[in-house]
């Protein structure tokens, strides 16, 4: 039954959607390789991932796959409806990136606000003696409003990580466990808020969330910060607020494609921090999330409920 829907879409489909543009053969990229490949080798009926391309013909070669245990939060790179219609499960390991990722946005928030990067390129090109250099002020994070969109665990993880620095929340969902302040909709969570953090699953609705007209409502003291997919905002509408001045900075961990074609113009700006996707890079998280692919695999080749199965949209 496989065989005859591969056939017919394979040779043109990718299962993936290249949320980082990667096309290397996928079983190269697998880590860490030995227990994924001992899996492989005994089961032959699992077939686990990381964050990477999957091709939809290799599917044709494993005729009893049960399951695509994916690494990490998003299952944006799989066409999840297109492998469940060959009777194969999509799993994903929510829970155990939220914290690195949250440390990164955190991270990524400081490191914008208060010019980290310059100041450590500044240090060790061309070291000045001035105490308090105008070229390297930055804004105050401390007391600061940051609307965090998307309040899943990751936005709730940076929303308490924020708390330490008395921020004051928003949110457009009511969270009120978090202590965060409920904002009617997105258009007053941007007017008002000196950070806006996104934190979004990449979904067709939160695609292009962030374009031209958002952008314009922000303040121009305000930063964006990225640590969700690079599709949620719209990047050439993002360019041009930069250049323009319309906010502060943007710092992204996330961009579209990744890494950017070294031309992009979001390279040739002041005002931008880019890092490459290390939301969830960290030895902790990197073995809570072979376990779970692990443990999700295994259960789909046993025949058990796969802990983490993920549905259609
Ligand atoms: O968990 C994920 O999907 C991530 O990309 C975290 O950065």
């Amino acid at each position: 039954m496989r065989g005859e829907t591969s056939a017919r879409n394979l040779k043109s489909r990718h299962l993936f959607s290249s949320s980082r543009g990667r096309s290397e053969p996928l079983l190269f990229q697998l880590q860490p390789h030995i227990v994924l490949e001992t899996l492989w080798n005994t089961a032959f009926s699992c077939f686990l991932l990381g964050h990477c391309c999957l091709r939809s013909d290799t599917l044709l070669l494993l005729p009893s796959l049960k399951v695509v245990a994916s690494g990490g939060m998003g299952t944006d790179h799989l066409d999840v409806p297109f492998i469940n219609s060959l009777g194969v499960k999509v799993a994903n390991t929510p829970g155990v990136v939220s914290d690195s990722t949250a440390d990164l946005a955190m991270g990524l928030l400081l490191a914008s606000a208060r010019k980290i990067l310059e100041g450590e390129i500044e240090h060790s090109t061309d070291p000045k003696t001035v105490h308090i250099p105008q070229h390297l002020m930055g804004v105050e994070v401390t007391g600061a409003t940051l609307g965090i969109i998307g309040m899943g665990d990751i936005g709730y993880k940076i929303a308490q990580r924020s708390k330490g620095f008395d921020m004051k929340i928003l949110s457009t969902e009511d969270e009120q466990a978090v202590g965060a302040s409920y904002c009617e909709n997105l258009d007053d969570l941007l007017r008002c808020s000196d950070f806006v953090m996104i934190a979004v699953s990449l979904t067709s609705e939160t695609s292009d969330l962030i374009g031209h007209r958002e952008l314009s409502l922000m303040k121009p003291t305000a930063t964006l910060i990225n640590i969700s997919r690079g599709q949620v905002v719209n990047q050439d509408a993002l360019v041009e607020a930069l250049q323009l001045g319309i906010i502060r900075a943007a710092a992204l961990d996330v961009t579209h494609p990744e890494p950017l074609p070294r031309d992009h113009p979001l390279l040739e700006l002041p005002n931008v921090l880019i890092t490459p996707h290390i939301g969830i890079s960290t030895y902790n998280t990197a073995r809570g999330i072979v376990k779970k692919m692990v443990e999700n695999a295994l259960a789909a080749v046993k025949g058990l409920p796969v802990p983490n199965e993920v549905k259609p949209h």
